[in-house]
């Protein structure tokens, strides 16, 4: 598979596959040409794979240092963030050394905010190891931690020198966590390609038996998709970007209040997009049949439908009034207008809100 290249001027950078012309080796020498020393950042799941990519950066004349985070959406912390500092500092670091992100999306967004945040931008090289950060949170720069008033809200853009894809690593992802990252994959059809959310109906069961052909299409296809919006609004400002966030709004909503653990990113952002979808329905905007059709796939792909009833709806709304794109306290929602495209749209009323959170 070709590489897929993210046009972004001075920051452009490549996504490679595993397996496709070029090494690891190659890979590092070119994303990161100038560093002489590596921290290594994974999880206590991730450590494993973390231990041979080390390897690979050692054999082409890199040192390293390894740090290793509990794994879990509660790493993505201040505390965590301030340890991961601290190794930076003892290293010690300098401008040119790489951090390596070896992991799902916890590991890219703390490991990248560290890489952003650390003598002002260190370059960052992503190596995803889960679905989910394979077609969405390796790419793309958004890079954070979480609070206890909401998801993401201290971060950064900072955009990775590369983007280095095995998907030889899923074959320790448990299931759980592979169908949870179908959800930004299905979310991709839905905002982007009708195309590709008719491929996914057609060959649900190629992709839930991770048939690897299957798996490579769907990751190369996210992955361009991705870039496509990325290269044209890269910090979220003229509102094309904001189409990646549908679901999120209600996802984070349900994260949030959930504790940042009942649920799985993709989980949440599954019965998100169902919830934005009806919302649609209600506003006039599309026919039940496009909504029909993502809860058909969506369970499936074994993915819930609906917040757990036992989730109150105010705190929710809140959390949703924090959302990064809600402007002067007002919801704006990410909301199909037809299968393969969305519009941001401002001033829902909250009572429909409630309505579908019922
Ligand atoms: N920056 C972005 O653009 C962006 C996009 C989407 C999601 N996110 C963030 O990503 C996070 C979710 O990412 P995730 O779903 O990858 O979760 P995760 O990083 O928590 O990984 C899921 C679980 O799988 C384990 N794991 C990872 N790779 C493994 C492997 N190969 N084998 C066995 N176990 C493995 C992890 O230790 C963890 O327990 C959320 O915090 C979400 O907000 C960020
Ligand atoms: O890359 C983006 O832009 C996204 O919105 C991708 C989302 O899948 C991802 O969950 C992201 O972290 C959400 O960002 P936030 O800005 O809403 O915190
Ligand atoms: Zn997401």
């Amino acid at each position: 598979m070709e590489p897929v290249r993210v046009n972004l001027g001075p920051r452009s950078y490549d996504i490679r596959f595993a397996g496709d012309l070029g090494s690891f080796a190659d890979f590092v020498r070119l994303s990161v040409p100038r560093a002489k020393l590596a921290l290594v950042v994974a999880d206590t799941h991730t450590e494993r794979h973390a231990t041979t990519v080390r390897d690979a950066l050692e054999s082409v004349g890199l040192r390293t240092g390894m740090a290793v985070v509990p794994s879990g959406e509660s790493s993505k912390s201040l505390a965590e963030f301030g340890k991961l500092l601290d190794a930076l500092a003892d290293l010690p670091a300098d401008r040119q050394t790489a951090v390596v992100a070896v992991g799902g999306g916890v590991v890219g967004d703390l490991a990248g905010f560290a890489a952003a945040a650390y003598n002002r931008g260190l370059p960052l090289v992503m190596v995803p190891t889960t679905l989910l950060s394979m077609v969405d949170s390796s790419v793309g720069g958004k890079t954070g931690i979480n609070h206890a008033k909401g998801k993401n809200l201290i971060g950064a853009f900072h955009q990775p020198a590369g983007v280095w894809i095995d998907p030889a690593f899923l074959g320790t992802l448990p299931d759980r966590e592979f169908r949870s990252g179908l959800a930004e994959v299905v979310k991709y059809g839905v905002i982007q390609d009708a195309e590709f959310f008719a491929w996914q109906e057609a060959n649900a069961a190629a992709i839930l038996a991770r048939d690897l052909e299957a798996v490579r299409y769907l990751v190369a296809k996210s992955c361009r998709l991705k870039a496509d919006v990325v290269e044209q609004d890269e910090r979220e400002e003229t509102g094309l970007r904001a189409i990646l966030n549908y679901g999120h709004t209600f996802a984070h909503a349900f994260e949030t209040v959930g504790g940042y653990g009942a649920w799985l990113h993709g989980e949440a952002v599954a019965a998100g997009m169902v919830c934005a979808s009806r919302l649609a329905e209600k506003l006039g905007r599309i026919p039940a049949d496009v909504t029909e059709r993502q809860v058909k796939l969506l369970t499936a792909f074994g993915l819930p439908l609906h917040p757990k009833a036992e989730w109150p709806i105010e705190p929710m709304i809140d959390v949703m009034r924090r959302d990064k794109k809600a402007a002067a306290g007002r919801l704006r929602f990410v909301l199909p207008t037809r299968m393969g495209h969305v519009e941001l749209v401002d001033g829902v009323p909250e009572d429909l809100v409630r309505e579908v959170l019922c």
